[in-house]
């Protein structure tokens, strides 16, 4: 099988307020479709830098991203954000949910944003589809105030599947959570990828990272097998 996305010998550095910093120095890096990576490495290590080169947030210096048998590491803006939406689910540490709207508009924005017109009982079915996906269909009406941390982060992830991604890219997203909610927001995503979606999970917790497929560590700049 080839691999979903594949990065070799990237390179970035940042250019600090005093020096510019080389943050990954080679990082090579094959995810297979429905494969789940858990990322660990110590704080400033360079994670989130990584996970924004994969989601297409950011190129890197040098090296190569290939996906779908198309080199992306120097792909401009405008096409970049063209298959962050139509390839990637992205899921934070914070939640980024609209107050006023519920569960289930915050959920459908994801598919009027992201692929154009669809229609409206489509869009109701996929969202509900999702919502249900990660256990909490009967929460549709509600509006995240109502909600526990773990349902929003839910609803989060329900956003981040309903357009069918083929990656997805979480960045500790269980850092605001406790352990046992954490525990039902890791098992919804990875149970995506029984269904052949890839996952990314950036985590300080060695328990979650040891419910993914491969643990590496990322240390001075390159990944290693943890
Ligand atoms: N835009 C930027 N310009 C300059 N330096 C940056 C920039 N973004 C991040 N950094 C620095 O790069 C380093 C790596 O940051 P990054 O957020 O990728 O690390 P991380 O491993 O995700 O950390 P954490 O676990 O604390 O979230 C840090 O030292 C950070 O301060």
């Amino acid at each position: 099988m080839s691999p979903l996305i594949e990065l070799v010998g990237v390179t970035k550095t940042l250019k600090g307020q005093q020096r510019p910093r080389t943050i990954l120095d080679g990082v090579d890096l094959a995810v297979e479709p429905g494969e789940s990576v858990a990322i660990l490495g110590r704080s400033g290590s360079g994670k989130s830098t990584l996970l924004s080169l994969i989601g297409l947030f950011d190129r890197p210096d040098s090296g190569q991203y290939f996906m779908g048998g198309r080199d992306l590491a120097r792909i401009p803006e405008r096409k970049a954000a063209a298959l962050r939406s139509a390839e990637f689910g992205f899921v934070f540490q914070r939640f980024f949910l609209l107050k006023h709207l519920t569960a289930a508009q915050n959920v459908a924005m994801a598919l009027v944003n992201g692929q154009g017109w669809l229609p409206r009982r489509k869009r109701k079915a996929r969202t509900l589809e999702a919502l249900d996906q990660v256990g909490i269909a009967h929460l549709a009406k509600h509006r995240p105030p109502k909600l526990s941390g773990g349902e929003q982060q839910r609803v989060a992830v329900a956003r981040a599947l309903v357009r069918n991604p083929s990656l997805l890219l979480a960045d500790e997203p269980t850092g605001a959570l406790d352990t046992e909610t954490g525990n039902l927001v890791i098992d919804v995503m990875r149970a995506a990828t029984d269904r052949g979606c890839g996952l990314i999970l950036v985590t300080h917790d060695q328990a979650h990272a040891a419910k993914m497929h491969r643990v590496l560590h990322l240390r001075s700049g390159v990944l290693e097998p943890a």
